[in-house]
């Protein structure tokens, strides 16, 4: 990588900076497997989280994972309670689920994701969160990261304002505008296929792809243009 031809980092948080991606993995196997059972319908597998469900905003993670299975639900009210059989309602559960899981186990930042932190902050490159997760503050409080992003463009920003989540490129756009960085001088960092997508969509510098379990040949496909295990791989780099 080129750090002379980038002033601001974007970074998706869950799977990116937190090992939160593995939490929202293993709330969505229960609500979706109990729920796909009780319908006697095809088993929910990890695939289906990465295809359908991973990075996407709450409830369309849902409606495009009961497209797949050919299931149709109301799409309900944000407000409906976790037991609605409404596209909400499922999404609801499913929250519940994690914030449960958040509750009982905490979360710790990847190390790694840290080192980097701190190498840009000494840098001097701006930082920002762009992620689908309407819960990114409070993971990020929980992982005492909340204090290192002045600007974090999460789910509940982008309801608030209109933006359309990924993998449309709008989240991370806004996220580069607010730290003041056109966009070819940013890099996108994303775990995510529908994270990725939208990095490539907006045409940003680069779009760093972190292979936490979707394949490295899968990120590459969707547009990632360098492909890491893990952020520490880039520290020294930042720092030469
Ligand atoms: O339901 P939340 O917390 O708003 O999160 C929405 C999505 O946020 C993304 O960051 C996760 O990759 C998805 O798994 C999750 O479904």
């Amino acid at each position: 990588m080129h750090w002379d031809d980038i002033d601001a980092c974007l970074f998706d948080l869950d799977g990116v900076i937190t090992p939160t991606a593995e939490v929202h993995m293993r709330a969505w196997d229960t609500m979706f497997s109990e729920f796909l059972a009780a319908r006697g319908a095809a088993a929910y597998t990890s695939a289906d989280y990465f295809d359908h469900v991973d990075g996407r905003p709450r409830y369309e993670g849902v409606a495009t994972l009961l497209e797949a299975k050919g299931i149709e639900l109301p799409q309900g009210e944000p407000s409906d309670p976790p037991e609605a059989e409404t596209i909400s309602g499922l999404g609801n559960r499913k929250d519940k689920l994690f914030n449960e899981i958040l509750a009982e186990e905490g979360i710790q930042p990847y190390p790694g994701s840290v080192r980097l932190l701190d190498a840009l902050a000494e840098r001097g490159t701006e930082v920002a969160i762009v992620s689908s997760s309407k819960n990114a503050r409070a993971v990020l409080e929980a992982a005492g990261l909340l204090d290192r992003f002045e600007v974090i463009i999460d789910g509940q920003v982008a309801a608030a304002e209109g933006l359309p989540g990924k993998p449309q490129p709008d989240t991370f756009l806004a996220a580069a505008e607010r730290v003041g960085v056109p966009k070819e001088r940013a890099v996108v960092f994303e775990d995510a296929l529908s994270g990725v997508r939208a990095g490539a969509a907006g045409d940003f510098g680069l779009v760093v792809g972190v292979d936490r379990g979707t394949g490295a040949d899968r990120l590459r496909e969707a547009g990632a243009d360098v492909v890491v295990g893990d952020l520490d791989e880039l520290v020294d780099s930042v720092r030469s």
